[in-house]
């Protein structure tokens, strides 16, 4: 089985989870080159494959995967699950590893290595016993096994031996040149992105053919890793996906300009803002008050029905120069050289859509909801700052009332087709009837409970989204469409079972189709044919769709 946690140019990369589980692991990168975003993906993949984990958090920044996984939180804050300082650690590590839990083991208001000592303890010797797949995730390496006589002595036994017990390792670290080096030397896979300190380069100098390869570290992005060792067939530059549950280790940084009121040694820190999916702040909740106005999806020329495009800013020169430079960097990448050869303006079809449905307590306020779906597939498509994909509905385009509001309960702990008739409010024929098909086009997928119960899990490529969520505004003024425009695929009916299987009580009031600027070029190289897009209005690259 692989764990699909990266991406290689805009194909997915899949880890092998049987060896970062139960193999020997190193996550290396300097400081905010993307190491716990990197970690808190693959838990994410770890927690949909049902793969139990425990993860020694330092800086008490994993608990949001809570947000949509069952992990069990044991820390010093009141909202955990257990406080680290009374837990029965013997018998929550023993249940863990036994029934494949998710620990997030929150050291960061403790002395650390205390608690970690005897977490690893336990671990070992329960491991000794039960000899099950499980992993140990070590943030902050150079804290517990450091060069000297510190380092916790069990962790480097768990290097040498944890595999023949099932006991996987994974430690990070920025600083692998002040970590043991007998710990590193066990790691046979490697995860290794930017470093720039001499002594760091040379104690990983080691993982890598060539000099020139280790300088190579030097000029990485956040999120790209080389990926080497058992987990890929052939070392690999890949970036960490797009996260599911909220970063925390976001970066503080000093806000430009500060009211007048503030004194002159104020300083303001506010979270670093970063246009990422998982980032963005939760989007705002539709507004509250009973039969609420809408504030549209396109307010502007909305019933104007020959003006539907948005107009293009990006001259056809530009574009091709955009195009070039994504080459010139691929290239770098990939060591293979790409030939535009082609490239046209194609106007994107999407579609704006409004809905009305019941909320509240009582289920009798007036809600409304607007969105704006790519008409090939069905994501969200975020117009805010240029065309941005977002997880949206794709996955269940095609799918009838009952397999939406199916989907839409399952958790990936699963549910009992009972417990599933039970949240849904559906018959039992209908779910019966919707399981199997979702079973039939792999959208769920099953397996036994230890009392033998059949339990209906997920297989969803991200969360769907709520419509109390879906609130979108967008104000450029709309122009007549020149030349060509292909017709979305997605109709008016694929989006009503959508909605009303989110919602029971929810219309679509308005649906509307637009058309969206983009380069679409196409380069060619030895390994083949890619397509590349750009948008119209910011010259960015439109990544995540395929215009067809
Ligand atoms: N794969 C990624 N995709 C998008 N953004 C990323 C990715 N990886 C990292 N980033 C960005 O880089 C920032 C720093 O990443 P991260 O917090 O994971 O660094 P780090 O290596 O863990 O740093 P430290 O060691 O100081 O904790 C994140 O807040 C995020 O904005």
């Amino acid at each position: 089985m692989d764990l699909g946690v990266g991406r290689v140019g805009d194909r997915d990369l899949g880890i092998s989870a049987q060896e970062i589980v139960t193999g020997r692991t190193c996550v290396i990168a300097q400081s905010g080159a993307g190491k716990s975003w990197g970690i808190a993906v693959l838990c994410e993949h770890l927690c949909r494959s049902y793969i139990g984990f425990c993860l020694i958090d330092t800086e008490g920044e994993y608990f949001s995967l809570k947000d949509r996984f069952p992990i069990i939180w044991i820390g010093s804050d009141e909202s955990c699950d257990y406080d680290i300082e009374s837990v029965d650690l013997h018998s929550i590590m023993r249940e863990a590893i036994i029934s494949s839990r998710f620990i997030v083991f929150d050291v960061s208001e403790v002395d650390m290595r205390v608690k970690a000592t005897a977490l690893v303890n336990i671990l070992y010797e329960l491991e000794s016993e039960l000899r099950r797949p499980f992993l140990l995730i070590v943030e902050e390496a150079d804290k517990f096994i450091p060069q000297s006589r510190d380092s916790i002595k069990m962790i480097e036994e768990i290097s040498r031996r944890g595999r023949k017990r099932g006991l996987g390792l994974l430690v990070a670290t920025q600083r692998p040149s002040l970590v043991q080096k007998n710990v590193l030397s066990q790691c046979n896979n490697q995860i290794i992105g930017k470093l720039t300190i001499d002594n760091d380069l040379k104690a990983v100098s080691h993982f890598f053919d060539s000099r020139k390869e280790v300088e190579e570290l030097i000029t990485l992005d956040p999120g790209e890793f080389f990926v080497m060792g058992g987990l890929v067939r052939e070392k690999t530059l890949m970036k960490f996906g797009e996260r599911e549950t909220q970063h925390r280790g976001v970066t503080p940084q000093i806000l430009p300009g500060r009211p007048p009121e503030m004194r002159e040694t104020d300083t303001v820190l506010v979270p670093e803002a970063k246009p990422e999916r998982s980032q963005l702040p939760p989007e705002p909740l539709l507004v509250d008050e009973e039969d609420s106005e809408l504030i549209p999806a396109f307010p502007t020329d909305e019933d104007d029905e020959t003006k539907n495009a948005v107009p293009t800013l990006l001259e056809r020169d530009e574009a091709l120069r955009a195009v070039q430079s994504l080459c010139r960097k691929s290239f770098w990448r990939r060591r293979y050289l790409d030939r535009i050869t082609a490239m046209e303006r194609i106007s994107w079809p999407l579609l704006s859509v409004e809905v009305k449905y019941l909320g509240g307590i009582l289920k009798k306020t007036t809600r409304r909801a607007s969105f704006i779906l790519e008409g090939f597939h069905g994501e969200r498509v975020d117009l805010t700052n240029g065309f941005m994909v977002r997880p949206g509905f794709a996955e269940l385009i095609g799918l009838d009332e009952a397999s939406v509001a199916i989907l839409k309960n399952l958790t990936p702990a699963g549910l009992t087709a009972l417990e599933i008739e039970a949240d849904a409010g559906l018959m039992p024929g209908d779910v019966k009837k919707a399981l199997k098909s979702l079973q039939k086009q792999k959208r769920i997928t099953t397996m036994k409970s230890e009392e033998g119960a059949v339990i209906y899990l997920p297989l969803l490529d991200h969360p769907i989204p709520k419509l109390s969520n879906l609130h979108q505004s967008f104000t450029t003024r709309l122009t007549t469409p020149s030349g060509e425009c292909r017709g979305p695929a997605i109709t008016e009916d694929d989006l009503r079972k959508i909605v009303k299987g989110l919602e029971p009580t929810a219309e679509i009031t308005k649906m509307k189709v637009i058309y969206y600027p983009v380069y679409e070029a196409i380069v060619a190289s030895d390994s083949g044919e890619r397509r590349i897009y750009i948008d119209g209005q910011t010259g960015r690259e439109i990544r995540g769709m395929t215009y067809n």
